[in-house]
């Protein structure tokens, strides 16, 4: 049964056993350009060879440098006469239909430079791409049923985010809001026709450059996003639902060890590999199944954290280079890992799956399965969502409501459903916000822009007004106001005292460094002393930094600098171990931001390990920096 087809018209390319895969690998070799074909007599490229049998694919490929052959398995591959239309009602059609449900899907474009990427999924006005083939079908499904359709299209450039359909000075800011991934800044358009898609994906998107100019426009490589939202409300329920459909065209990968390169590109291709072995590990720990998936590594895998996980689906195209390539052996050979990957998962499932049946003695019929998947919803908090104005809820208090299906669709059938689906995190339904954004496009039938602000009353309070002490209380707040939370004011007091001991004439024992230190490059933690008892703060300035800094100007600076590093050691401490109630004292940190904080310290222990770890809680530089002049200002208040 586990190669039984499940969308015959798409041919051998899903069957059962996929919708256990997460991330759906195939291959395309590009066609020939030219030059390429001048150059190989018009023949077909020796070098890859592609041999198909009923559930994967088997690609040879020689190795020209070494002379020797080596094969990689993918769940399929498209060969260079098979081009883009092929490819998207194969591949890309079953995943539109899906969005019509609400649920959320991914298509990755990943191959070394020049493989094809853009091609396959931008393309041009006259040979549109996957994004542009799967608009034209989403729109001409929303004619017939008043689904509202928007897009919003991006760069991630050198892990920031930049909107590409409106200029804007800030960049794109990456968080998470129960389970969802909010874009805080990226515009959404209301395209209602794909002559109005092209313009904007095709003219504005190409010639759009970001505010933040790169000095060397010539090298300069980003991953390239689109974003096709589809809302939908279902007549009989009035349940309003949001499906995504995300389209990601990465940079290039190339290695930089073997070749002749400039400056700037040594600069830049490090990082771009970085966040391409970013997509890679999270592609991968999904296949594999593996507990932890490394989505916050970067911003592109934290945008796409919705829309490849959980019960979303998400096809990754391998790009392949038709003449000889060796940074296509590598895209290749991880392509295979993940592939591989997710077929153990499924033998393993399939496994446990048989051994628990015979243990039972009989295998669950599909009523009994549909039955203890709704038990296990039920077991979750029951549906969550919003039905005709009205919040609807039967989650217990207490229950976290990221990890809750809003809407059982049992579509998933294997005994691994209840746990894929209760860590299914795409499917989204409306706030309140969007349920009017849909009311609003649906009545008005005018170009739409969403409320883009998703704070608490509390953050958003944070953005406007100056901040004040430093207990996190504003100055002209109520006297009840000001006695709360006496934990967080000692905390930040301990600190402060800690460091105010530095602009004190309180005598301070100052021990010469040790030569032999020195030269070890130790790092010396009993440098200074403070003599302020029981103050839990390392102030530690690196010995030989110290022994280097020669004058007393040189001595300040260095010491300065180690006192900013504890200080902020210090108030990451502080958000990496505080109670919600203290968090909620400081000053930027509503009830929102305050519940991200503890999920993320419940993803990973000390979540916050530098500054920049904070704008995972949705904080900008600018917030950042004013929070730590705030504090190291009150020090000398
Ligand atoms: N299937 C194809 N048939 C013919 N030509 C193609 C095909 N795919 C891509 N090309 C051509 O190959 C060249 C490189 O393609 P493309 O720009 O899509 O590569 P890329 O992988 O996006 O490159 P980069 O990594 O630099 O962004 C382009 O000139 C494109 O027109």
């Amino acid at each position: 049964m586990a190669s039984s087809k499940i969308n015959s018209a798409h041919g051998n390319s899903h069957k059962l056993s996929d919708l256990h895969k997460k991330v759906r690998i195939v291959g395309k070799i590009r066609g020939l350009l030219e030059s390429e074909a001048k150059s190989t007599d018009g023949s077909s490229s020796p070098w890859i060879s592609v041999q198909k049998s009923s559930d994967c694919v088997t690609i040879l490929c020689k190795d020209q440098t070494s002379s020797s052959s080596k094969d990689y398995k993918l769940d399929y591959c498209y060969e260079q006469h098979q081009d883009i239309p092929e490819i998207f009602s194969r591949e890309v059609k079953p995943l539109v239909s899906r969005i019509f449900d609400g649920f959320n899907a991914s298509v990755i474009a990943y191959g070394a430079r020049g493989s094809g990427k853009t091609h396959t999924i931008q393309g041009s006005c006259e040979k549109p791409g996957l994004a542009a083939l799967a608009m034209a079908e989403i729109l001409s499904s929303c004619e017939e049923t008043g689904r509202v359709v928007k897009i919003s299209c991006y760069e991630v450039y050198h892990d920031h985010v930049y909107d590409l359909l409106e200029r804007k000075e800030q960049e794109v800011l990456v968080w998470e809001d129960r389970g969802r991934i909010q874009l805080k800044g990226l515009s959404q358009v209301h395209v209602k026709s794909i002559s109005e898609f092209n313009r904007l994906y095709f003219n504005e998107y190409d010639q759009y450059k970001p505010s933040q100019k790169i000095v060397n426009e010539i090298v300069r490589r980003s991953h390239k996003g689109l974003i096709i939202y589809v809302f939908s409300r279902d007549k009989d329920s009035n349940i309003s639902v949001v499906g995504k459909l995300n389209f990601v065209d990465l940079a290039g990968y190339e290695d930089t060890k073997r070749m002749s390169i400039d400056i700037p590109q040594l600069l830049e291709i490090p990082r771009i590999n970085k966040s391409l072995y970013a997509v890679e590990n999270v592609v991968r720990a999904l296949n594999a199944n593996e507990r932890h998936v490394p989505f916050r590594d970067t911003k592109l895998t934290r945008m796409l954290q919705d829309s490849i996980g959980g019960a979303s689906q998400a096809l990754m195209i391998t790009c392949l280079n038709p003449t000889f390539c060796q940074d296509s052996i590598h895209v290749i050979s991880w392509a295979s890992r993940s592939f591989q990957a997710a077929n153990l998962t499924c033998q393993d499932s399939a496994k446990k799956a048989k051994s628990s049946a015979m243990i039972m003695g009989l295998s669950s019929p599909p009523a009994s399965r549909a039955q203890s998947l709704s038990a296990s919803m039920k077991n979750l908090g029951g549906s969550l969502y919003y039905s005709g104005g009205k919040k609807t809820t039967n989650m217990p208090h207490g229950m976290k409501e990221r990890n809750v299906l809003p809407v059982v669709r049992p579509t998933l059938k294997s005994s691994q459903e209840s746990t894929t689906l209760s860590t299914a995190k795409s499917m989204e339904v409306l706030t309140l916000d969007e349920e009017r954004c849909l009311q609003s496009v649906t009545n008005t039938k005018e170009p739409f822009t969403p409320k883009q602000d998703l704070c608490t009353q509390d953050d958003v309070e944070f953005n406007r007004k100056p901040m004040t002490d430093l207990e996190g209380r504003e100055v002209e707040n109520s006297p009840a106001d000001l006695e709360r939370s006496p934990p967080i004011s000692a905390k930040l007091r301990e600190i402060a005292n800690a460091l105010k001991a530095f602009s004190t004439p309180i005598p301070l024992s100052i021990k010469t460094p040790n030569p032999d230190n020195i030269r070890n490059n130790h790092v010396c933690k009993d440098l200074i002393e403070s003599l302020t008892p029981g103050v839990p703060v390392d102030l530690r300035v690196d010995e030989w930094e110290s022994a280097k800094a020669g004058t007393p100007g040189e001595t300040f600076k260095t010491h300065s600098c180690g006192l900013k590093k504890s200080l902020v050691q210090e108030y990451l401490k502080f958000l990496n171990s505080a109670s919600k109630e203290e968090l909620k004292e400081i000053k930027g940190i509503g009830e929102k931001r305050a519940n991200y904080i503890l999920e993320f310290r419940e993803e990973s222990p000390e979540p916050f390990k530098n500054l920049e770890d904070l704008k995972e809680i949705g904080l900008s530089s600018k917030q950042i920096n004013g929070i730590m002049r705030q504090i190291a200002g009150q020090l000398f208040s």
